[in-house]
């Protein structure tokens, strides 16, 4: 029966029902490889990994010098922590990055029709800082690779930054209290502290398809979009696949976005999708020049901390956003009102909470069956999940592309995905489909992705390795820094607080380590290092007060947000969320609680 609260009120909404379709699409999703079924771009696939937007050869001198603070990862998250250093009087700071510019995944993500599905005044880092303002609601990627250099310009950060390089080790010299680092150019750089900043989601996978390397047409991954295939920018025109027969393999939140354009573009297009996304409408805008000019200091943080509060179940008077993503989290709010949330007993919360989950969901599945004229496509289009299950996506143009002529959807969920490739085409359900070109639109793999993975050797004091200190489970204070790794900080969503904006969250982070190194180089601290009783508190806290996830994804399909349909039974991360995190971290560092990171510090004049 639907609590008092529910809203179920249309017809084939029976929240028992619902559950049930819910776990039997799961559960024909499910494969027993989990996240093994993914290849990397690596081996017999790194011609995939090529960089297709790096011009020419490059070589260079190994480096032998020393800086200050070098970060590993050129993309938002080191380009926060490169301008938050500058900002407390660091000069010293080397950027070491792959790809040959800044950018991180909007440098290497660029695929036609890519834009950004967060809001781009509150995503976009920065922005009162290098006096801009992006010229649409949600920006193209373009827009935001742009500003992402203008970052590094505007922060001094392009001067001592070092390309198309990688990092390979990171190593601590306890004679000389600094790290060396080693990489694939060779490089012996010597750096006091060392920040990493390298992604959750910079490693793009393909799936393990039999019969993957004999294809023997055209073929490349999203993330290393092939312009000079197919024609046309990421604004579109493919000119070039006029008279190609296209497949692309995925419907996540990048194919949501490229295939309008393909659609448009390609003489056949074959998309293979083993889930649905949910798509909700877009309304994407250009900037109101009145609405900029009147904007007065400070309004970007309070614009991100508005949102940041309504999606993580917070209650605001007002909505300042106001997109899919707010309206969403208010729907929650309708259905549990800020004067009886402490009073509501968890589990009818939860029914609440669910109820405006297949609220929402239903409202997502209505909208196929308004746009898309085929019923049976429509049917196929349909996701059967909760809403969080997988990375929702917005897009006024993805299912429209259904109804075209030279368009066909490929359901693959029955034989869990894509069944053979061979040397000309894509085998599902017995049928070859013969094509041209094989794009993947598979994502990423996030258990390679960031120095959590140890595909990184870090070496701390003694020469234990991060993964030797971590051998029962991750170990930090705060999420940055780990006992017997001096000096050393890691940006990333472990043991602190994420959220669906993750350049607010990672500019929160950059903040705070450049502070404590801040205060380290004013006390002139030995080094930077929690005590391993520190560190255990803060384990413990996340441990006792992380949010138990482990039921709700166990129901969802499988993604990479619970591990392939095995999701871990341990949470890591703060389970009063990212509003009170941030707080914490404000109050120890005013509160005092740098000292106790500090090695050997000399007392402050004032002490
Ligand atoms: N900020 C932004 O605007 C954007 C952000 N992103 C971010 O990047 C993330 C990754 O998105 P995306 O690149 O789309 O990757 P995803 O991991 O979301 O999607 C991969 C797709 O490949 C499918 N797939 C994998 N293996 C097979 C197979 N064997 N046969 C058929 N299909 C297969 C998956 O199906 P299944 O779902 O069944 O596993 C899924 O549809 C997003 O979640 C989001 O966080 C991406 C684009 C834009």
């Amino acid at each position: 029966m639907p609590t008092p609260h529910s809203p179920l009120d249309a017809p084939g909404t029976d929240p028992d029902a619902l559950r049930e379709r819910y776990r039997a699409e799961r559960d024909r999703r499910i494969r027993p490889e989990g996240s093994r079924q993914y290849e990397p771009l690596a081996g017999k696939f790194g011609y995939y990994d090529e960089d297709p937007y790096a011009e020419g050869e490059f070589s260079r001198e190994p480096l032998r010098d020393r800086v200050e603070v070098l970060i590993v990862g050129g993309g938002f998250g080191g380009l926060l922590a490169g301008a938050r250093l500058r900002q407390t009087g660091v000069e010293s700071v080397r950027v070491v990055e792959k790809g040959a510019d800044f950018g991180g995944t909007w440098y290497w993500n660029r695929y036609p029709g890519i834009h950004c599905d967060i809001e781009s005044y509150i995503y976009l880092p920065l922005l009162e800082e290098v006096g801009y303002v992006p010229r649409w609601k949600y920006a193209p990627g373009e827009e935001i690779r742009q500003h992402a250099r203008a970052v590094g310009e505007t922060f001094g950060l392009y001067q001592d930054a070092c390309f198309r390089t990688q990092v390979t080790e990171l190593r601590w010299d306890e004679a000389a209290d600094e790290w060396l680092v080693g990489t694939d150019r060779g490089d012996a750089i010597r750096a006091r502290y060392v920040i990493t900043a390298s992604g959750t989601l910079s490693e793009a996978k393909l799936p393990g398809i039999p019969g993957i390397e004999t294809y023997q047409g055209h073929t490349f991954h999203t993330s290393r979009w092939d312009y000079a295939y197919t024609g046309g920018d990421a604004d579109g025109n493919l000119h070039k696949l006029a008279d190609k027969r296209v497949a692309l393999i995925g419907t996540g939140a990048t194919a949501i976005q490229c295939v309008p354009h393909l659609g448009a573009d390609a003489r056949e297009l074959y998309v293979f999708q083993r889930t649905p996304s949910s798509v909700d409408v877009r309304g994407n805008r250009p900037t109101d020049p009145d609405w900029a000019a009147a904007l007065t200091p400070g309004w970007q943080r309070r614009r991100r901390d508005n949102f940041l509060a309504l999606v993580t179940g917070g209650h605001t008077a007002q909505d300042l956003v106001d997109d899919g993503w707010t309206s969403s989290a208010r729907l929650q709010q309708k259905l549990v009102p800020s004067d009886s949330y402490q009073d509501m007993p968890a589990e009818e919360r939860e029914r609440a909470y669910e109820a405006a989950d297949f609220q929402k969901m239903n409202e997502i599945r209505a909208r196929v069956d308004a746009v898309v004229d085929d019923p049976d496509t429509a049917e196929l289009l349909k996701p059967w999940y909760r809403y969080m299950c997988k990375r929702p996506t917005f897009s006024d143009a993805y299912l429209q592309t259904f109804n075209r002529a030279n368009v066909t959807l490929v359901d693959t969920a029955d034989s869990h995905g894509v069944e053979e490739i061979t040397a000309t085409g894509v085998v599902v359900g017995g049928t070859t489909y013969e094509v041209d070109c094989i794009i993947f639109g598979t994502g990423f793999d996030v258990g390679r992705s960031g120095v959590t993975s140890g595909r990184l050797p870090v070496h701390g004091r003694g020469g234990v390795t991060l993964g030797e200190a971590w051998q029962r489970g991750p170990r930090t204070l705060h999420g940055f820094y780990t006992h017997g790794f001096p000096n050393l900080f890691q940006l990333g969503p472990m043991q602190n607080a994420a959220s669906v904006n993750y350049v607010h969250i990672l500019d929160e982070q950059a903040v705070h380590v450049a502070e404590v190194i801040a205060e380290a180089r004013e006390c002139r601290a030995r080094y930077v290092e929690p005590s391993a009783a520190a560190e255990q508190e803060w384990v413990d806290t996340i441990r006792e007060n992380s949010v138990d996830l482990y039921a709700f994804h166990a129901e969802c399909t499988p993604g990479y947000y619970n591990n392939e349909g095995m999701p871990r039974p341990r949470n890591e991360s703060y389970g009063d969320g990212p509003v009170a995190f941030h707080s914490l971290l404000r109050e120890w560092r005013g509160g005092g609680g740098m000292k106790d990171v500090l090695v050997d510090a000399e007392p402050r004049e004032s002490e």
